[in-house]
């Protein structure tokens, strides 16, 4: 596409109405790589706010333009991270080397040197080109189905930045406001799991927020993957998120305090033009009023964020916007607000190598018509007339003292010409002393300032229908799991704290930072909305002394090193099919928030009933949760197998007993026929194996099965079962190809073993009658 027609539409400020109409024609539907890479309204912009000096513009213009790498960060900081990590090293990188494509050489992909333990990954090859090379496929495959099993995360390599820079430990509240997809969130877990004696649950939680109630669903996706206890994923607007209260130690429980957070990553909705590579009609589209529209929203959001914080914690601010005006404008007026509360971390000796520039100090505000100005002042009314008003003083810089006094240097920019990333922007915020401004009144100003805003932003909005669609913007690759937003919001039944009645602005401690945060800074609960969870059966939490859950729990004799108080269920007709675990802290956040926390999901699913007559128990172990369980499960229903067991369990996922060594079944017959058991294979045991796996394998190897009359079968989803073939078979096999792999053994080990025909028929009926769509046996049928 020449650029003749489509110049036409460029810079024409307000004028263009409808930036997906050039010369009548629907941008839209313009091919990829018809888009021009470039818009002279933007480059006039980013010249004027001297982002880069003036010799280094083109550089850097040039790779706005060009295709990202792909990026990827291996998940986890345990064992199987660095099995996933040598792989990487020792298989795809020597076999990267051998290969070209069309006679070319390709350089293989390489850690990026400023993320820890060599866990963050670049290569230079573009995703779709990736996606669409024969000779990479198996290293594609490799990607492929280990992002679906959560032990790869594709992500941009600067959106791994923030949850860096928060520093999160295993004791820490931790609340992610604008969490979805969630690739940030997935590294907030990490780190909280990440001193965390293998087994055991940390002390903190994560909430993981986010205001879009679909979006908040692909959060629950994540969270399936990451199997943790200890996250909560919730639907609040982010400046509106509710204050939760829990007995003031100090009162001797007559009053209340506000729950506050050691670690809040404020990732905001934003305009997104750092992200030029990947997105690439930003550039057609690309308006500095989309950032004016934002502003007051992410400053809102950093506000509540404020208050939530305790004293002496953390919060990381963070866009894929380079604009000053979503950024350090945002960062500048919220520091001057809280009048020395907060402060800007010097992270400068943090992650040393990652190349940055400092935080800008000074830069101008573009009117419609395309004029710079400096200050507001400037924007005359004959100039802007009724659109002045559209233009409010927290986009412009405070005075050079004030900018200095805050070391807004210490924000920091992250540029694409510097290492091969997207453009991204990062602030480190601490809450040095509670915030103590008289905010009455100024909380009462700023909320009719904020609903002024919000009422120009809407009229923008729908003026051009642009801004709205940008808030999602994020840097990752994540994308929407089909069908993810079918996950429910659950609502809680749990007996909350007595509620005192009244607003929260009439609650609360009298002393310190959590009074003024509950006093000062109202709770506008959010507007009422469609409740798409009205329709589900609330959960409530289990009594591990009666009912059901201790039948559950006696029959796989759960030991007493598990807190029995996190087990929770959705109940229907005084019945549930399946037990979720949280950890205690989850627990008691759930009981402290009542209704006011809007819960989208929690917990991991642990337990699920059977339709098997005669089972032991009428509940079997969940793939998910064996992990979480296996420290606190008698050596009965743990089998510690050789190699060669696991090699047949692997290629046949529904051997008979017979195929398995004398020890193996031996210990399996421990266990009463039509129960849940789980096969283990720990290398550090088994050096001395004849069979070794196929790769260097060090971590210990978990395998949920069933136990049946005569056979076992692998209780695994197809996507985890296709992993671990991958990892310790060295087969990249198809996940459809597992279905048929297991259907060609099943029946060949009923036509071909006419001595356990009887019983293998039977078992094989059992075993399908008892799986359900998450398992590898049902796909088969
Ligand atoms: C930049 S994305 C977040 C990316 C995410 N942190 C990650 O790493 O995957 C911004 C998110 O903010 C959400 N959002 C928009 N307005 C919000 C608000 N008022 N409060 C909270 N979240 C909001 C959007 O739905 C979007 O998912």
């Amino acid at each position: 596409m020449g650029g003749r027609g489509r110049r036409k539409g460029y810079g024409k400020g307000r004028n263009n109405k409808n930036a997906d109409h050039v010369n009548g024609e629907r941008q839209s539907y313009k091919k990829f790589e018809e888009l021009r890479r470039d818009n002279d309204s933007f480059r006039k912009y980013y010249v004027a706010q001297r982002i880069v000096e003036d010799d280094e513009f083109p550089a850097f213009m040039e790779a706005m333009r060009t295709v990202l790498p792909t990026n990827f960060r291996i998940t986890g900081s345990r064992q199987q991270a660095i099995d996933i990590r040598e792989q990487i090293m020792h298989e795809f990188i020597p076999y990267i080397k051998e290969t070209s494509i069309d006679g070319a050489d390709i350089e293989p992909p390489h850690p990026l040197e400023w993320y820890p333990n060599n866990f963050g990954w670049q290569f230079s090859i573009p995703r779709i080109a990736l996606k669409k090379s024969n000779e990479l496929s198996k290293f594609h495959s490799f990607l492929v189905t280990e992002t679906e099993v959560g032990n790869i995360s594709r992500q941009e390599a600067v959106s791994m930045v923030p949850p860096l820079l928060l520093d999160v430990h295993s004791n820490h509240y931790v609340l992610d406001m604008c969490a979805a997809p969630g690739s940030k969130t997935a590294q907030l877990l990490e780190a909280l799991h990440a001193d965390v004696e293998e087994g055991k649950t940390p002390a903190g939680f994560v909430i993981a927020n986010d205001a879009d109630y679909k979006r908040a669903c692909m959060l629950v996706h994540q969270m399936n993957r990451l199997n943790s206890p200890n996250i909560i994923v919730t639907n609040h607007s982010g400046e509106r998120f509710p204050n939760i209260y829990q007995a003031d130690p100090h009162s001797g429980g007559s009053k209340r305090e506000i729950v506050q957070f050691d670690r809040i990553l404020c990732d905001v909705p934003c305009s997104g033009d750092g992200t030029t590579r990947k997105n690439v009609r930003i550039w057609e589209k690309w308006r500095s009023d989309d950032a004016h529209s934002l502003n007051p929203l992410q400053s809102k959001i950093l506000q509540r964020a404020a208050y939530l914080l305790k004293t002496g914690g953390r919060l990381v601010y963070s866009t894929c916007s380079l604009n000053p005006i979503e950024n350090e404008a945002i960062i500048a007026h919220v520091l001057d607000h809280f009048e020395g509360a907060l402060r800007l971390v010097d992270v400068s000796e943090q992650l040393v190598a990652l190349k940055r520039r400092p935080g800008l100090k000074t830069w101008k505000v573009m009117t419609r018509d395309g004029n710079l100005h400096d200050s507001f002042e400037t924007i005359s009314l004959e100039e802007g007339g009724r659109s002045r008003r559209k233009y409010i003083p927290n986009f412009f810089p405070l005075t050079a003292e004030r900018m200095d006094e805050l070391h807004i240097e210490r924000c920091m920019r992250i540029y694409p010409h510097l290492q091969n990333t997207g453009g991204f922007f990062v602030a480190v915020l601490e809450k040095v002393a509670p915030i103590s401004v008289d905010e009455k009144k100024k909380a009462a100003a700023d909320a009719a300032r904020f609903a002024s805003a919000m009422d120009k932003i809407r009229d923008q909005h729908s003026d051009n229908g642009t801004a709205t669609k940008r808030q999602a913007v994020d840097t990752d690759d994540t994308e929407e799991p089909a069908g993810a937003c079918e996950m429910k919001r659950a609502k809680f039944s749990v007996a909350a704290e007595p509620d005192r009645g009244g607003d929260d602005d009439e609650e609360g401690g009298d002393d310190g930072d959590t009074a003024q945060s509950s006093k000062k800074m109202p709770y506008l609960p959010d507007s009422p909305r469609e409740d798409p969870a009205l329709s589900e059966n609330p959960f409530v939490f289990l009594d591990a002394d009666k009912g059901e859950l201790k039948t559950i729990l006696d029959y796989y004799s759960i030991k007493n090193t598990m807190s029995k108080n996190g087990f929770l269920s959705r109940i229907e007709n005084g019945d549930f099919r399946s037990v979720y675990y949280v950890s205690d802290s989850v627990r008691d956040m759930i009981q402290l928030a009542g209704q006011r926390l809007r819960v989208v999901n929690t917990g991991i699913k642990v337990f699920s009933r059977n339709c098997v007559k005669g089972a032991g128990c009428a509940f079997r172990l969940v793939c998910e949760g064996v992990p979480l369980l296996l420290p606190h499960l008698p050596n009965k229903y743990v089998v510690d197998a050789s190699f060669s067991d696991i090699k047949s369990l692997l290629e046949d996922i529904n051997p008979l007993l017979t195929a398995l060594s004398p020890e193996t079944q031996e210990c399996i017959k421990a266990v009463d026929p039509s129960s849940s058991i789980i096969i283990r294979y720990d290398p550090a045991k088994h050096l001395d194996d004849k069979e070794k796996p196929y790769t260097r394998l060090t971590a210990v190897l978990v395998i949920p099965c069933w136990r049946g009359h005569a056979s076992l079968s692998v209780h695994m989803d197809k996507n985890q079962l296709c992993s671990l073939i991958q990892r310790v078979l060295g087969r990249t096999i198809n996940k459809n190809a597992v279905g048929g792999f297991k259907l060609t053994n099943n029946r060949k080990s009923q036509s071909e073993a006419p001595a356990a025909s009887s019983p293998a028929t039977k078992n094989g009926e059992e075993e399908k009658e008892e799986m359900d769509g998450e398992q590898v046996t049902e796909a088969a049928s």
